[in-house]
């Protein structure tokens, strides 16, 4: 299945037209991504593997994916820490949360030990849209703490951004949330969800390494 990716600038310009023609709200867009996260890991990691998921949630709303209603997981007796390297050693799976499309540059503090903590752990990882320090349009980078790091999974909220072609784990599909006027508008071919499925894992399109 030949996928077409959406580049950063137009992954934006998209979200801006879903909460103004598509009449969704941040909060809404929010809440189906991180279900289609929660549907991607379930998939990649069933409970027989361990219960214990650690969410590393960033400042924007790449982050907001991973952590929403912060207040009902605490009811739920959802534990939160932050000293996220002794919370790995405790956990089964993690959740990259940190950094989406909006992500640019040289990894700056205080994240470069998180993203090193990211590449030398032996735990699967579930990255959510991006792998946290790649560039969106060019992919891993060839220096810093993200050199090397390669999670295992990838969850490409709407559709996949070009850093997809260096990607080499398991590829889902995720945000249900795309009418056909907006995914032509963006050129993009949505992918056949099944059923109630917020997700839909696809073949990489492309390896370059
Ligand atoms: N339609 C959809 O697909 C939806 C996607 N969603 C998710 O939202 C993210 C994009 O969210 P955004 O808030 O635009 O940005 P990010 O979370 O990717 O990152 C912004 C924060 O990261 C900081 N940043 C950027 N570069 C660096 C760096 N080199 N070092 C350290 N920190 C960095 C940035 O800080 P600034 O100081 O630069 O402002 C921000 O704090 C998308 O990928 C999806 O996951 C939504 O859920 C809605 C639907
Ligand atoms: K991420």
């Amino acid at each position: 299945m030949a996928l077409k990716t959406l580049s950063a600038k137009n992954a934006a310009a998209l979200d801006k037209d879903l909460m103004s023609v598509g009449a969704f709200s941040i909060d809404q867009l929010m809440e189906l991504a991180g279900l289609s996260v929660s549907q991607a890991v379930f998939r990649v990691h069933p409970l027989s593997r361990g219960r214990r998921i650690l969410v590393a949630c960033g400042p924007g709303n790449n982050g907001g994916d991973g952590l929403r209603l912060a207040t009902q997981l605490r009811n739920l007796g959802v534990p939160f820490v932050d000293d996220f390297e002794s919370a790995m050693t405790e956990a089964d799976h993690v959740v990259d949360a940190i950094f989406g499309f909006s992500f640019s540059g040289e990894v700056r503090e205080p994240f470069p030990a998180v993203i090193k903590a990211l590449k030398e752990t032996s735990l699967p990882v579930t990255s959510v849209d991006a792998p946290s320090s790649w560039s969106i349009e060019d992919g891993p980078p060839v220096s810093g703490p993200g050199n090397g790091f390669h999670p295992s999974t990838l969850v490409s909220l709407t559709a996949p951004k070009p850093l997809v072609k260096w990607f080499t784990g398991r590829h889902f599909i995720g945000g249900r949330f795309v009418s056909p006027d907006i995914a032509k508008k963006y050129n993009l071919e949505l992918p056949a969800y099944e059923g109630i499925d917020q997700v839909v894992e696809v073949e990489n399109i492309a390896i370059k390494l």
